[in-house]
């Protein structure tokens, strides 16, 4: 998986007029990449109001990713969804060995958005269902303020409420403290002390 992402970027590097090891020292040595096997098991209850838009369940909410791609192997279980231009929501179709690519928010930041975030969700199939993605992240201090496109450190979509974070690992971790869910969760934890 991380040969054919680094073989991606290498394309897109070339395709946008880059040496083709463009962004190998965004990336390298350190790599925070990971493979995550995730499955999304049967609710043994009906799907809650709060996983529900309109009449389609879901069990993973509208999000973008926040890596460089991600490569997605659904194991022609169906239920990705991605956001189109046109303000519709549009069914992957399931395609026998293919992975599927997103793009994340933070080649979308560097390529200027020459290369748009993927928004996406997981439809409720209601069976088990499993997948495993493959996300292709920058090193915990890869300068994520480089841009593909010259004036370097301008257009910084990834800069947090308060400031502009340069490295890739502090501006994940500053994403991750200020979701709903994480901030439950520490309140939760602060609670039972
Ligand atoms: O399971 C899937 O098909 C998608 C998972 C996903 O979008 C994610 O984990 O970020
Ligand atoms: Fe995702």
């Amino acid at each position: 998986m991380l040969n054919c992402g680094l073989e991606v970027l290498r394309l897109a590097s070339l395709g946008c007029g880059r040496e083709e090891n463009w962004f190998e020292s965004l990336i390298f040595p350190g790599t925070v990449s990971s493979l995550a096997l995730l499955h999304y098991p049967l609710r043994p209850c009906a799907t809650p109001q709060a996983a529900m838009d309109g009449d389609t369940p879901l069990c993973c909410q509208d999000h973008a990713d926040s890596v460089l791609v991600t490569l997605l192997d659904t194991f022609q279980y169906p239920g990705l969804q991605i956001w189109r231009e046109d303000g519709q929501w549009m069914e992957v179709p399931v395609r026998p060995n293919s992975l599927v690519m997103n793009i994340g928010q933070t080649l979308s930041a560097i390529s200027g958005g020459r290369f748009k975030a993927t928004r996406h969700r997981v439809r409720d199939i209601l069976v088990d269902r499993f997948s495993a993605a493959f996300f292709l992240e920058p090193k915990y201090d890869g300068d994520i303020t480089v841009r593909m496109f010259g004036t370097e450190g301008e257009d910084n979509r990834l800069q947090s409420e308060e400031e502009v974070i340069k490295h890739y690992g502090p501006w994940l971790i500053d994403k991750m403290r200020n979701k709903p869910e994480y901030r439950d969760f520490v309140a939760l934890e602060f609670s039972t002390v």
